[in-house]
């Protein structure tokens, strides 16, 4: 569990659940009742990368610049290593009370990440990506694959931390589309930076959508179109923010700008 959490990676998730937090409040507190909830999302992300990278799934050899999970202690530990951090994830979240969050707001923390973690979320995007492996995918199911299996996520880290900053009804609700749409963005850069980007860079050998046999934005659409397609994305999610009207914005709009421009 220890190898894969501390072998890096971005902590995007973990990131966005703070910045999220303290965009709705700016008092100091609310950045540390997210603390736990961070640290789990992080944890379910890397028990799916765990998972993703097993021969049954992905089957990769190199992951944030180091040898996979299953390379290293075999596939066996793997899968548990992926599912210790997957329940250990929902005892972290309950900690959150401990530094003062209601039990109702962590109550429905803990039920988002169930749903957008789970069959109907992230587990079911993953489901649909491999089944669309065995046939003919339109863009409109490979939106629902990358919604499910990363925005998803994406969307939670970012309604847990508004949740713990105190965020209206109509504040989620304008934040859930940033987050989804930013997400959608995200994975398409992620599927255009296996193409070209630069492994030292990314961590992970860079392969042909043939070569993995994916269908991907780049291989529907194209180079280009795939690019614009991430501006436009960029740009909507950036709009749902503005409509959110929070405290203090800046740092989300950050990350949007950043993540467009990201290189690995
Ligand atoms: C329940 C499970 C196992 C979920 C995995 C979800 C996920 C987003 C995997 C990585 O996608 P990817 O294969 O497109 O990314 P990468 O190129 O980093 O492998
Ligand atoms: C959802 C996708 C695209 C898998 C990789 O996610 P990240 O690019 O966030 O991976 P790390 O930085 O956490 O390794």
């Amino acid at each position: 569990m220890m190898y894969s959490l501390e072998a890096g990676g971005k902590r995007l998730r973990p990131i966005l659940v703070l910045t999220a937090a303290e965009a709705v409040n700016s008092d100091s507190l609310a950045r540390s009742q997210a603390m736990p909830v961070a640290s789990a999302i992080e944890m379910i992300h890397t028990y799916s990368l765990i998972h993703d990278d097993l021969p049954a799934m992905d089957n990769d050899d190199y992951r944030r610049g180091k040898l996979t999970n299953h390379k290293v202690y075999g596939e066996a530990m793997a899968i548990l290593a992926g599912d210790g951090l997957l329940t250990h994830a929902f005892y972290a979240i309950t900690r959150t009370v401990a530094l003062g969050t209601s039990p109702e707001t962590a109550l429905a923390i803990v039920s988002d990440l169930a749903r957008l973690a789970g069959a109907p979320g992230m587990v079911g995007g993953q489901a649909a990506d491999i089944l669309g492996e065995q046939g003919v995918t339109s863009l409109a199911e490979l939106e629902y694959i990358h919604l499910h299996k990363t925005s998803d996520l994406i969307v939670f880290s970012v309604l847990a931390g508004a949740r713990i900053g105190g965020a209206t009804q109509q504040q989620l609700e304008s934040l859930q589309q940033f987050a989804r749409k930013l997400g959608l963005a995200f994975q398409i850069q992620d599927d255009i930076l296996d193409l070209i980007g630069d492994e030292a860079k990314l961590g992970k050998p860079v392969q042909s959508d043939v070569q993995q046999q994916k269908v991907t934005y780049p291989f529907l659409l194209g180079m280009e179109k795939s690019v614009a397609l991430v501006e436009r994305l960029t740009e909507e999610s950036k709009q749902a923010l503005a409509d959110a009207k929070l405290a203090k914005p800046e740092y989300l709009l950050a990350i949007a700008d950043y993540l467009m421009n990201r290189d690995h």
